[in-house]
């Protein structure tokens, strides 16, 4: 298997993860989302990640999560128990829609040197305490969101809640952890996974560089260190 994307992508690292966290024999292909017709024809909505597997290309990184579970013997990711499944799955549908998705509509101004739009940065804030909210309604993390053992969940909440808690400083000033009790403890055991570190030790100077490359107006406090060293 081969997992296409770059370390700056919250979705791919989440997938990356996932493969690690797995056991899975995978290989990374750096690439970019595209939208000419070769790119479209692995990824048919033209973004990142998509993994390439025996049978064609699949994206949509909870695809390719319900994808791994099944072909990659090793630790199970989802709970046992349809009623555990559903749950995980609610999770990860409720950060995806109501929390990623909003904030990544403040990305051009928090991480791409541009401006938001003071009518964005009010429409999102109530989207995100919504899903908030719903989420410290579901979960009530022991160590993990669904309890002791590890899931998708985990993995894909972590590295959404990581980029999006720079976009909430930024804009609102506000936390995104602060919002669930008992989230900042859950960050810092995910922190800690040997997969994070893996996967973080790309991200962060990718991510950098990335912030230096637009010109972004507000840049991480170790880029800053840089800048002035
Ligand atoms: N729903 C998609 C979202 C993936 C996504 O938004 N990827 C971004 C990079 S983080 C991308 O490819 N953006 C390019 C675009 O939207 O055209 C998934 O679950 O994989």
């Amino acid at each position: 298997m081969a997992l296409h994307g770059y370390p700056v992508s919250n979705y791919f690292n989440a997938a990356r993860a996932a493969l690690i966290e797995k056991g899975a024999a995978f290989t990374i292909v750096p690439t970019r989302a595209a939208q000419d017709e070769a790119f479209l024809a692995h990824s048919a909505m033209g973004k990142i990640p998509y993994l390439r597997t025996g049978q064609g290309c699949i994206a949509e990184t909870v695809a390719i999560l319900e994808y791994i579970e099944e072909v990659v013997p090793g630790v199970p990711l989802y709970p046992t128990g349809a009623f555990a499944r559903a749950r995980a799955r609610q999770i990860i549908n409720i950060v995806q829609l109501y929390v990623e998705t909003p904030l990544r509509s403040l990305y051009p101004g928090a991480f791409m040197g541009g401006v938001n739009a003071p009518e964005t940065i009010a429409a999102v804030r109530p989207v995100v305490d919504r899903g908030m909210r719903a989420l410290s309604q579901l979960v009530t993390p022991a160590p993990f969101l669904l309890g002791g053992q590890l899931t998708y969940a985990d993995i894909f909440a972590f590295y959404h809640f990581d980029l999006g808690e720079r976009a909430m400083r930024f804009t609102y000033g506000a936390s995104l952890v602060d919002a669930v009790p008992g989230l900042h403890d859950w960050f810092d055991i995910m922190a800690a996974r040997p997969s994070t570190r893996t996967v973080l030790a790309d991200f962060h100077p990718a991510f950098a560089a990335y912030l230096r490359d637009k010109g972004a107006a507000w840049l991480e406090p170790e880029l800053k260190e840089t800048t002035h060293a």
